[in-house]
């Protein structure tokens, strides 16, 4: 690993350095790895690709911080933190615009309610840290006193999706808790989290105590996961590759969250508003599909569907897709050329075996894919049953709530479920039976950091938001103290 004065690139107007961020200081690689921008395919940089002497050195760096971080008073700590947040508000037209470029969502999405939500991210663990109580109780007559140690260094592995978004869910609170982070952003959009160092040391965060190495998953995030001077693992990201952080981290023993893919339902009642149904199912197309909460597969009630078919079909043909900077976009490109073939393929598949495309069902250019709705789809097939991560539904019908209930749970995830109807008695019913970390009646996306977070079944292990995040990263302890003992007699 060598030491370089250069390793600046210029991204939408901002100048983004792409080394790593280790102990305060960049550091460059021998090799590269290169950057693409989904707008049009065109090469955003060079970055970084580190290795295990890199994570060897971002864990010693988190190692070495730790025990002063640990030791800040949680006052010092929030403050901190709430400065990192104002660093990302002052900064978030930069940080909006070079997550499009290298990510391809929408600018108005990123500036009106991302990257509020990643500044927020810090302020809200913050406030969770301050207001942490003193969960004291007795046992006759004996003092019991929680409380909430840190852990140490974590490895955080996140995804291309909603890359700083995610990276700060799993960043603010450990830096809360009191741990120190090495975190290894998607090699498909790595640069906000290099903005981001910066954004943390210019709000005074000491130096080891956020860490950024770039590279590929197989090296740089395979290392990490497998560094026995790792306390936590915290992944977003796919199932296999979760499998294998998951045997990486029984070697050590190492705590680990995994919040995973989903193959959510979106349950359309015919006694549901059926404007606000089609809404909803519109609304999975945003993010061109690569949201692991979308509700990919909607189950329609058959008295209705050929009407809500109709209504979806006049909503989808008005979307705009194109260039995400536009303010008119609604949807944008998808990430990299090799995910545009996984969905491609997945639809082609999906049309040999019989399905057909009432909406869409082609590339468009570059790596634009049709916003795509398949019906004559099978329950067992691997359209209805595995994760796209692209514009793609499906349209199934039932007949009876039962029915409905059964299709729902019959994939291997159970990340999230949307319900559309207008029977309180039904609702109540239908989301006590559904198998989801996160329902939804009526509406969908509306999210709240309090809340927890995360799947059942192969949608992840454990939960993130709140209480959820906060206690992951903590070595919780329980100090029970007796009333007699004491010299003083006191
Ligand atoms: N939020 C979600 O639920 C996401 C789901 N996916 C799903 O995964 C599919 C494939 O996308 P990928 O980018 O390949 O996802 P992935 O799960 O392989 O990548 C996510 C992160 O894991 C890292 N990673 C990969 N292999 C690793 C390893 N052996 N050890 C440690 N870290 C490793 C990557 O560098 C990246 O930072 C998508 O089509 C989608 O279905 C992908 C990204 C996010
Ligand atoms: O924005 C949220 O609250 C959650 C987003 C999660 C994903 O999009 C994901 O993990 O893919």
């Amino acid at each position: 690993m060598s030491e370089q004065i250069t390793g600046q690139i210029t991204v939408a107007g901002v100048a983004v350095d792409t080394r790593h961020w280790i102990g305060g200081r960049r550091a460059a690689s021998a090799r590269t790895f290169t950057d693409l921008s989904p707008i049009d395919g065109s090469a955003l940089g060079e970055i970084a690709r580190g290795g295990q002497a890199e994570v060897d050195a971002a864990v010693t760096a988190a190692q070495d911080a730790f025990p002063g971080w640990a030791a800040t008073p949680r006052a010092g700590r929030a403050a901190v933190l709430r400065a990192i947040a104002e660093g990302v508000e002052k900064r978030l037209e930069e940080l909006a615009a070079v997550e499009t470029a290298d990510n391809g969502a929408l600018l108005r999405s990123h500036r009106r309610g991302v990257m509020p939500r990643v500044a927020h991210n810090f302020r809200f663990f913050a406030d969770w840290l301050e207001s942490l109580g003193h969960d004291d109780f007795d046992t006759r007559g004996h003092a019991n006193h929680v409380s909430w140690d840190p852990a140490g260094p974590c490895a955080l592995i996140t995804p291309w999706n909603a890359p700083l978004m995610l990276a700060t869910w799993k960043i603010a609170p450990a830096l809360a808790a009191g741990d120190t982070v090495v975190l290894k952003p998607a090699e498909w959009s790595p640069l906000t989290a290099s903005l981001l160092a910066d954004i943390a040391a210019a709000a005074g965060l000491p130096d080891g105590v956020l860490n950024v190495v770039q590279g590929l998953g197989a090296e740089a995030g395979a290392a990490l996961v497998e560094h026995p001077g790792i306390r936590r693992i915290s992944f977003t990201g796919s199932v296999p590759t979760a499998r294998r952080i998951a045997r990486s981290a029984a070697a050590n023993l190492t705590p680990l969250s995994l919040e995973l893919g989903g193959k959510s339902p979106l349950l359309v009642f015919a006694d549901a508003d059926l404007d606000l149904a089609v809404d909803l199912a519109v609304e999975q197309y945003d993010n061109a599909g690569q949201v692991c909460l979308a509700a990919t597969r909607l189950l329609v009630e058959s008295p209705i569907a050929e009407e809500f078919t109709r209504r979806f079909t006049e909503r989808a043909a008005a979307l705009v897709q194109g260039d995400p900077r536009e303010e008119a976009t609604d949807v944008g490109p998808n990430i990299h050329p090799r995910q545009v073939d996984k969905i491609d393929g997945f639809v082609r598949r999906a049309l040999a075996a019989g399905a057909r495309a009432v909406v869409g069902g082609e590339r468009g250019d570059g790596l634009y894919y049709r916003p795509t709705l398949l019906t004559d789809v099978a329950q067992d097939s691997e359209i209805v049953q595995e994760e796209v991560f692209g514009p793609v539904l499906t349209l199934q019908t039932f007949d009876t709530e039962e029915e409905a209930v059964r299709m729902a749970n019959d994939t291997r995830f159970g990340l999230a479920a949307t319900v559309a109807t207008g029977d309180r008695e039904r609702a109540r019913r239908v989301t006590e039976r559904l198998v989801a970390g996160t329902v939804w009646v009526n509406c969908f996306f509306v999210r709240d950091l309090r809340a927890p977070f995360g799947g059942s079944r192969e949608s992840g292990v454990g939960r993130e938001g709140g209480t959820w995040s906060f206690d992951f990263y903590c070595d919780l302890k329980n100090t029970v103290t007796a009333p007699k003992g004491w010299s003083d007699h006191g």
